[in-house]
């Protein structure tokens, strides 16, 4: 694989200038193939985030090129703070977890799972938020298919269900090395599906399910409209519930809300324990951020881990993302991370509410965006056409103004404060699981501090 990795590099070189091949692509170490992944280290943070933003896409595709295969791309640091483990790497044939390797050759002809060993309960910060969900996790991952059979976790997007779904799989892995992890996201089982039936080995397909101690599916959701993939999971669902093996699922929706779900499938996902991740609280987020810039040797101050965690960000991923920032801003401009520099270095992304934009303003706009008059905003008619728009006004005012529930109730034709928190609520919640609306206001939002 080495050599391959070589090769691709050369095919690189001969698209770009020497100069950027020598700055980005060069560096780069072939570390591993794990299942789909294929592990490549950079140099530090910066030139991670760089090269996974601007090469991925032309790393990948010559990787294809070469092995008509196509993988999922992880970048690790070629200076890890974690020991390197001393086991070998499995070969790309294994496709494995390390911890997987011991296991029997049958399980490895099998499962070619890859479980991302940084999904972790250690790494999981519980809170409020997330506390039922994790405690349900860590009671599958304990006692599984005991009593709560099948795990169903929901909630918004980048709140930690897979994290969740994934530390269940390696907590299982760490006290039964033998155990039979198939981690699979729904889209990926439909593919498999699809090639199986075309490649008339659909009997092997569902040998694999039916083999395994634990499924562990993510993202349920993509499931809906598509009936085939949802027969096909009905069975390997019973196959597995029957024979008293542990099913998790996850989903941005609760199984009623999943579109055009067959009804025997819906049931099947209530029958056990349904979990959700609600947003996190600013003090969750905050202990997140410290946890994850500790584990990242990024000196991250406490002023600096409120201002994230005060940020509209309710998406973890989002604020993993600034710190990412902010940590490959530090260490190329050899500087320590300060509120001064969050601030400059965030501005685009974080809301600063010292400036100075008006309710009226924000009325404007808002309307201008939805083609409605700002009367309309003010006024109490209820049509939906009316309602998510006054909601969102109303809340980007609370995200962009200092002004009380009660004063922006005032400018709103005078209604109530709780109304106005209801608002807010409601928008926040949207913006956690719909990415249309958070699209919308993200772009309202850049309109009015542009
Ligand atoms: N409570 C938490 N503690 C530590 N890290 C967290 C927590 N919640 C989320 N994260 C981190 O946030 C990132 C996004 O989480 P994850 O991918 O699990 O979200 P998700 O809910 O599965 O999102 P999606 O709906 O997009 O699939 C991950 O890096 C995860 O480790």
């Amino acid at each position: 694989m080495e050599k391959i990795w070589q090769e691709v590099q050369f095919n690189i070189s001969k698209v770009m200038t020497p100069q950027t091949f020598n700055a980005w692509i060069k560096p780069i170490r072939f570390q591993s193939v794990q299942g789909d992944y294929l592990i490549l280290e950079v140099p530090d943070s910066f030139s991670r985030e760089f090269i996974k933003e601007k090469y991925s896409g032309i790393i990948s595709e010559a990787m294809t090129a070469l092995t008509s295969t196509s993988y999922s791309l992880e970048f690790a640091l070629q200076e890890k703070r974690d020991p390197i483990p001393e086991t070998p790497v499995p070969a790309p044939e294994a496709g494995i977890d390390s911890n997987v390797n011991k296991a029997k050759s049958e399980k490895e002809a099998d499962f070619q799972t890859f479980l991302n060993p940084k999904y972790t309960f250690e790494k999981f910060v519980c809170g409020s938020s997330n506390q039922f969900a994790y405690a349900a996790s860590q009671a599958v991952a304990n006692n599984p298919a005991t009593n709560y059979n099948p795990l169903f976790i929901y909630g918004g997007v980048g709140l930690g269900k897979t994290h969740l779904l994934i530390a269940i799989g390696n907590q299982i892995l760490a006290s039964n090395s033998s155990a039979r992890i198939c981690y699979y996201t729904s889209e990926k089982f439909m593919n498999e599906m699809i090639n199986s039936l075309r490649h008339k080995k659909m009997d092997e397909f569902r040998n694999k399910f039916r083999k395994a101690d634990v499924l562990l599916i993510d993202d349920i959701q993509f499931m809906a409209n598509k009936p085939a993939t949802q027969e096909e999971f009905f069975h390997t669902f019973n196959s597995l519930y029957e024979s008293h093996k542990q099913i998790v699922l996850t989903s941005d929706k609760f199984p009623k809300e999943i579109p055009d779900l067959e009804e025997r499938l819906r049931s099947r996902f209530e029958w056990g324990l349904i979990a959700d991740i609600q947003p996190p609280d600013t003090e969750t987020k905050s202990a997140i951020l410290k946890k994850k810039a500790e584990f990242d040797g990024i000196m991250l101050p406490d002023d600096v881990a409120l201002f994230l965690s005060s940020s509209s960000a309710s998406n973890v991923r989002e604020l993993e993302g600034m710190l990412v920032r902010l940590g490959a801003y530090s260490s190329l401009t050899n500087s320590k991370i300060t509120l001064t520099m969050a601030r400059e270095v965030l501005k685009d992304i974080i809301v600063d509410k010292s400036k100075d934009i008006s309710i009226e303003s924000i009325q404007k706009t808002v309307a201008d965006h939805f083609q409605l008059k700002v009367s309309d905003l003010k006024s109490d008619k209820r049509i939906k056409t009316l309602v998510v728009p006054r909601q969102i006004a109303i809340y980007i005012c609370r995200e962009l103004t200092k002004a009380s529930y009660p004063e922006i109730g005032e400018k709103f034709g005078g209604k109530d404060h709780s109304t106005v928190i209801h608002s807010v609520k409601k928008i926040e919640k949207l913006f956690a699981q719909d990415n249309e609306i958070r699209n919308t206001i993200d772009f309202i939002k850049r309109s009015l501090l542009s």
